[in-house]
């Protein structure tokens, strides 16, 4: 959008008018808003905050957006444009692929709890997830208030099937709130203890889990330091990430990171896992997942994990049958917002096992 209006403006405005103009760039080209509110709008914001004096300017660019838009953007790669240039590099060749998913609305996805009816009017997916349009609200569908289902993306609720927990293991779930793949394992049959280190956030997990009549030990206290007696057979660690994978839901989030922040998390990954290490039984399996698109939280940890003495336990083909685009040459899972652009995509995700040290 910034490319768009360069072109149209003779000196640069001060930064509020700037601003109010993108927004105007918006509403015409992106949120099909009718010309003349969109016009209306911006003139009056600006006469409201003050600045009269751009008015003049801001209705005639905006004007000759809405009549020229599609010619001003011809030869522009919006793509490109539309994402910041570190994470373009970053991504590589995926990075096209997985910037289309900015364009499309992330739909609503549920998962079912066992032996319970999809509400009408749901696309049920390859995985399991049954999906809804973009802009449904859950505590609408039929079922909300009995528990019979949570709101869950696709790419999501992969990693606690990945895990294949059986009835009666017992699994630590890390990073629980608020709680969808705690849901998940507690709905296997497994006795399952979820970690969560932040107190209100804890209590909505226990409202969600209390809404779903599922049971779960429920532990306030900060995975890097608390331990579980006796050790448990599995770890679901979905550590705290850069959430570049959630971007559909959360534009901002591409915006306001910064790579020394994605170095600073995959610090605090790294911690975490090896915590994670210290809770399982010799032999016992973690299940490491991030909803982030970046290497360095994703295969560069599962690295890092291997240096220290873990072993990857590749997902087969079999395993990732649902989703086998999903499926990477190492038996990793990783996903990004581009995938299943006809069913309408899915958030980024990247899972992959491991066994622990000396097991
Ligand atoms: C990505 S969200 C987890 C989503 C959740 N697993 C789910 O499926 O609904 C990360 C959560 O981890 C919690 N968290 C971050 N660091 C933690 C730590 N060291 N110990 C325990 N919880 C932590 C955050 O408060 C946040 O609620």
């Amino acid at each position: 959008m910034t490319e768009l209006l360069g072109p149209l403006l003779r000196r640069e405005p001060p930064a509020p008018v700037r601003c109010a103009l993108l927004m105007g760039v918006a509403q015409l080209r992106h949120l099909n808003t009718p010309p003349h509110a969109a016009v209306a709008t911006i003139v009056s914001l600006l006469r409201r905050r003050g600045l009269t004096p751009f008015a003049g300017l801001a209705n005639a660019v905006l004007r000759r957006v809405a009549r020229e838009g599609d010619t001003l953007g011809e030869g522009l790669d919006e793509e490109r444009l539309d994402v910041p240039s570190w994470l373009w590099s970053a991504w590589g060749d995926r990075a096209r692929a997985i910037a289309a998913g900015l364009y499309r609305e992330a739909p609503l996805d549920l998962t079912l709890k066992p032996g319970a009816d999809a509400p009408p009017g749901g696309l049920l997916l390859p995985n399991g997830s049954v999906r809804y349009p973009a802009g449904t609200r859950v505590t609408d569908l039929p079922g909300y208030d009995e528990g019979q289902f949570w709101v869950q993306d696709a790419a999501a609720s992969m990693p606690a099937r990945l895990l294949n927990i059986q009835r009666g293991q017992r699994v630590v779930d890390l990073c629980a709130a608020p709680g969808g793949k705690t849901a998940q394992l507690a709905s296997t049959g497994a006795e399952v203890i979820a970690v969560e280190r932040e107190p209100a956030r804890a209590a909505r997990l226990e409202e969600n889990l209390s809404r779903l009549r599922l049971d779960v030990e429920m532990v306030v206290a900060d995975a890097a330091d608390w331990r579980p007696r006796p050790l448990a057979d599995a770890v679901l660690l979905d550590a705290p990430c850069s959430a570049t994978g959630t971007f559909r839901r959360h534009p901002d989030v591409l915006w306001i990171k910064r790579p020394r922040d994605v170095l600073a998390l995959a610090e605090g990954q790294d911690r975490l896992i090896d915590a994670a290490g210290e809770m399982l039984r010799p032999d016992g399996v973690l299940l490491y997942a991030v909803c982030s698109l970046q290497d360095e939280e994703g295969p560069q940890r599962v690295a890092a994990a291997v240096r220290r003495g873990w072993r990857v336990e590749p997902f087969s083909e079999s395993e990732l049958a649902a989703m086998p685009e999903a499926r990477t040459q190492e038996g990793f899972f990783r996903t990004h917002p581009g995938l299943w652009p006809e069913r309408g995509g899915m958030d980024g995700f990247f899972a992959a096992r491991l066994r622990r040290p000396g097991g």
